[in-house]
């Protein structure tokens, strides 16, 4: 378990995808959100302290569960402060993550984060999801953005039986799979490694029932 900044830190610098660009790009993120959220409420203050912990590796850790070879596009959906739409595109820049976030403010932040970090493969699609048109993700990830079962409704039309999810889940993990009953689904939950008592839902959809 990582438990503290210094330890956050030294696993990025083992992943392969931690290049000098790579981290340019993640210290330029940090700054930029110290600063914003001044302006507008995109994190706790409090998690601030512990940023590399609770949002960056909390984001990179999602890379593990993705192959390395994977391509197309990444849809993080509910991208809010960047989390973790803004980190994938920081260590994969050559993926194109497409970050959905609906709120104006976010939407700008998102753009301005973006750009300042050199993503040129990334970019925002400012509205509600149920508003995007419908096309194939590589890979779904969604952060503190809906229940398992109201994400599946919403975001299914983008999946394939190729798609990979990959959707952290706090707590509640183990409990919002077992609920799930109208999707056929090979999803399993695997431990978070920032927090003792967290969850990540990862695996492929396979179809609705009934
Ligand atoms: C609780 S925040 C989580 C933000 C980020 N994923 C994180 O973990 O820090 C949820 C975000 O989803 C956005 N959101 C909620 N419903 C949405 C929708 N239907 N379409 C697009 N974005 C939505 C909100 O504006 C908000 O920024």
């Amino acid at each position: 378990m990582i438990t503290t900044e210094t330890e956050a830190r030294a696993w990025l610098e083992q992943r392969p995808e931690y290049t000098p660009e790579a981290a340019q790009r993640l210290d330029t993120l940090v700054a930029m959100l110290g600063q914003e959220n001044q302006q507008q409420n995109l994190v706790s203050a409090a998690s601030l302290d512990q940023v590399w912990l609770r949002h960056i590796v909390d984001s990179a850790q999602l890379l593990a569960h993705v192959p390395r070879e994977t391509s197309g596009a990444w849809f993080d959906l509910g991208t809010g402060a960047g989390f973790p739409g803004l980190v994938i595109a920081a260590l994969r820049p050559d993926l194109e993550v497409v970050m959905v976030e609906s709120r104006a403010r976010r939407i700008e932040w998102l753009d301005r984060a973006r750009l300042a970090m050199g993503l040129d493969r990334a970019r925002v699609e400012g509205r509600r999801l149920e508003l995007v048109d419908s096309c194939h993700a590589a890979v779904i990830s969604a952060r503190a953005f809906a229940p398992l079962q109201r994400l599946l409704e919403l975001s299914s039309r983008f999946s394939t039986s190729d798609t990979r999810w990959v959707l952290p889940k706090g707590r509640s993990a183990k409990q919002e799979l077992e609920d799930l009953r109208k999707w056929r689904h090979v999803f399993h939950v695997e431990q978070s490694l920032t927090d003792p008592q967290a969850g990540i839902i990862v695996g492929t959809l396979t179809g609705r029932k009934g």
